[in-house]
């Protein structure tokens, strides 16, 4: 870094325009909150129907709630830029620090060897010193299939590389790239890929790696020890594949690290899923290069942009910054949804918006993937860490990563026991105790003191994949449900240890997203309640013409007013917008209800089911039903059964009701608010009636679900008889 009065300016930072109206909406919106929750209170005394009052009451508790934590989103919104010239003038490539990667795989099944093994190569061709690039796979599922795409990645990768940097490539993905291009020049190559990935998913075919298709004597010492292993018992396996002082491209210039690894895995000691590969590759990665910063990435994504690293850099080497600097956290994009997004798939609050609000205080929280780390702060507090600038001269140890000291040392901390007794997972490494990993490793960095950036460029630096059925999705959300709730519950929760450790606002930001789950009392008794008194004729709202009614009224319009003008905001479409609403309140009966039970279940000794890994391969019919824009119904599932009886429900009461009100002078009037409810989450299901009467094909709703989502309503209506019936 040059010396000076002035460092050079790596990256820039803008308020969002919006501050000053998102502030003086606070203040509009909470005035009329305390208003409703005034009445509600003071009107439950009194109240002929007190058990839905009190219900009714409750809901609005959580909905205002909530409303008050996300308003610390909307406190500070910034954007930032990073100068990419300014760095490459005041940093000379040899200046820049070493850079670890890390991918983690779990099951060759549910994630293909060749889809991973081309996420691999993706970073492999960053645009990076690759002398100073080391990438790590980690494969939970020890499956010598995805090994052996590994070994055919590495041999590709010296073709691949100097192809990327002479074409100057910006797609370095090759499974991406050979589908769009069709350069003439790329002939050669792509023949060379789709070689290699023929020889993969021939070995994927048969289920194992054929000797013939081994050409080396180590290689066949290797695949032999293979046969007593299975995936939840077995050795460390580490395999150096590519080493950067022994392994040149085609063009002779050396090529980066790349590193097999499955850690140890036995029957009688606890993995704690990735969180614990995650350590398993940190320790490791410590022993063989050591990099002083870490990009962490699923196997289900690729990188977009090959000067990734040059931008989280801008941040790392910022003199100002860098010393509480524990993580820049690139978003999620998902470039596989289909048109409308009907599964609301780019999650764009989580992904996008919140971040940039968290990014104006201390910074965005940590999403498992996509995110350049410190490695100090996985280690320490900001207080007692070395600088890192001073550090990132340091050259780490010149040992071959294959010679016997460090692979004897990297096996050591691979194995299962080495945690015993030690404070990784608690305050060293990812965290343990939360399915949600990556919430609850940022959340107790930031208490630590460290601090994160959100690094959103324009051209996308990773796309990722999403699951694309209705099951898949909100088994996902439930699980990270469960995982958030598990933090939010515990005794470092966000909103009585978070807001006094880290700050105020980013305890309430935390605690948003750690208590998801009580979404699903406002959601479920607004999507049940009113329809039944509606059927009974009992009012629970102020009438139409009641000036009462327009404080709802405003409540309502604002809260989804804003919420599409954050989303349009952030380049969304009207259509997805509305998928987004739709997904919230479906996930509200599915996911975070269920997630909500499943945590309550554990509490008392029913264990919850683990990490499961959402499935990356798909019948080819599912997906064209997915690109059609069709909901996928298909299996009988619990939350298809809860989504049905809330369907049924409203749309029975909305025609009993309407029928109801014509017959009665002033009928609508007085039932407005409730009418307007049903009607708003029929319009709603419409895709669930769809897929219960209408459709013909493999992703309709089975009859098993639809006869019992109707007897359950009907189970509804009794017991709503007997609360109205007084
Ligand atoms: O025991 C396990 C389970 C999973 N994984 C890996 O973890 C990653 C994420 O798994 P996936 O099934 O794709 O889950 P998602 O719900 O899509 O993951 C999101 O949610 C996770 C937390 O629940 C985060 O860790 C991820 O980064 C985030 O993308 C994948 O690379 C898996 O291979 C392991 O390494 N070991
Ligand atoms: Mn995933």
């Amino acid at each position: 870094m040059r010396n000076g009065d002035h460092p050079p300016v790596l990256h820039t930072l803008n308020e969002d325009p919006l501050i000053p109206l998102n502030r003086i909406h606070i203040l509009l919106c909470s005035t009329a909150i305390a208003t409703v929750l005034h009445r509600r209170l003071f009107s439950l005394f009194s109240s002929p129907t007190p058990i839905s009052s009190s219900l009714l009451l409750l809901s609005d508790l959580l909905l205002a709630f909530m409303w008050a934590v996300t308003q610390a989103f909307r406190w500070r919104p910034v954007r930032r830029r990073e100068h990419l010239e300014t760095l490459a003038l005041a940093v000379p490539d040899h200046r820049l620090p070493n850079l670890d990667v890390f991918i983690c795989t779990a099951d060759p099944y549910k994630e293909p060897p060749i889809s991973v093994s081309s996420a691999a190569l993706s970073v492999l061709a960053f645009d990076y010193p690759t002398d100073k690039l080391s990438v790590f796979v980690s494969d939970d599922g020890c499956s010598d299939l995805t090994l052996f795409a590994f070994m055919e990645a590495a041999r590709f990768a010296r073709h691949w590389l100097p192809f990327c940097k002479e074409m100057r490539v910006l797609e370095r993905c090759p499974e991406v790239f050979f589908q769009s291009s069709h350069d003439p020049r790329s002939h050669e190559i792509k023949l060379l890929y789709q070689r290699m990935k023929e020889k993969i998913e021939s070995v994927m075919e048969k289920g194992q790696v054929g000797d013939d298709l081994l050409i080396s004597e180590e290689d066949h010492a290797v695949f032999n020890k293979w046969k007593s292993f299975t995936c939840s018992n077995h050795p460390p396996v580490i395999q150096v594949l590519l080493e950067s002082s022994r392994d040149m491209d085609i063009m002779g210039n050396p090529l980066p690290n790349l590193v097999y690894l499955s850690r140890e895995k036995s029957s009688t000691s606890f993995h704690h899923f990735k969180a614990g590969a995650l350590n398993a590759l940190l320790r490791v990665s410590g022993v063989m290069s050591n990099a002083p910063i870490i990009l962490t990435m699923d196997c289900d994504m690729h990188c977009n942009d090959p000067v990734a690293p040059r931008r989280a850099m801008c941040y790392f080497l910022d003199p100002e910054l860098s010393p509480n600097l524990a993580y820049v956290q690139f978003p999620q994009r998902f470039p596989g949804v289909n048109k409308n997004d009907i599964y609301g798939g780019e999650i764009m609050r989580l992904y996008q918006i919140n971040p940039r609000g968290m990014d104006g205080l201390k910074g965005p929280n940590y999403v498992g993937t996509g995110c350049f780390h410190s490695r100090h702060s996985f280690y320490r507090s900001p207080s007692s860490s070395p600088s890192l600038l001073c550090d990132l001269n340091e050259q780490t140890s010149d040992t071959p990563f294959s010679s016997e000291a460090i692979l004897r040392k990297a096996h050591e901390v691979a194995s299962c026991q080495y945690e015993n007794g030690t404070k990784w997972g608690s305050t060293i490494g990812m965290r343990y105790g939360s399915l949600s990993e990556d919430y609850h490793t940022g959340y107790r960095l930031h208490c630590e003191g460290w601090e994160s950036v959100f690094c959103d460029p324009e051209r996308p630096a990773f796309f990722c994949n999403i699951p694309i059925t209705l099951n898949d999705v909100l088994s996902q959300n439930k699980r990270w449900c469960l995982g958030v709730l598990e933090v939010f519950l515990s005794k470092h929760s966000p909103i009585t240890f978070g807001v006094k450790k880290v700050s105020f606002l980013m305890g309430l930001c935390y605690s948003y997203d750690g208590f998801w789950t009580s979404w699903c009392i406002p959601i479920l008794v607004y999507g049940l309640l009113p329809q039944l008194a509606l059927t009974y004729q009992i009012p629970l709202f102020p009438k139409g013409s009641d000036p009462w009614f327009y404080l709802h009224a405003y409540l309502f319009l604002s809260a989804y007013c804003q919420d599409l003008i954050d989303f349009l905001a952030s380049k969304g479409t009207f259509q997805r917008w509305w998928s987004d609403q739709r997904m919230w309140l479906i996930r509200g009966i599915t996911s975070y209800l269920f997630g909500g039970a499943q945590f309550a279940l554990k509490q008392i000794g029913i264990p919850a089911p683990g990490f499961n890994v959402t499935s990356k391969v798909m019948p080819d019919e599912v997906t064209r039903r997915y690109e059609a824009g069709m909901f996928e119904f298909g299996i009988v599932s619990p939350f298809f059964v809860s989504l049905g009886t809330v369907a049924m429900v409203n749309l029975f009461s909305f025609i009993i009701g309407m029928a109801n009100a014509a017959r009665k002078e002033g009928g609508f009037d007085e039932m407005f608010v409730q009418l307007f409810l049903s009607a708003f989450v029929v319009v709603n299901s419409w895709p669930i009636y769809e897929a219960m009467f209408l459709r013909k094909d493999g992703g309709r709703m089975p009859r098993r679900v639809t006869t019992m989502s109707i007897l359950l309503a009907g189970i509804l209506y009794s017991i709503a008889y007997f609360l109205f019936s007084e």
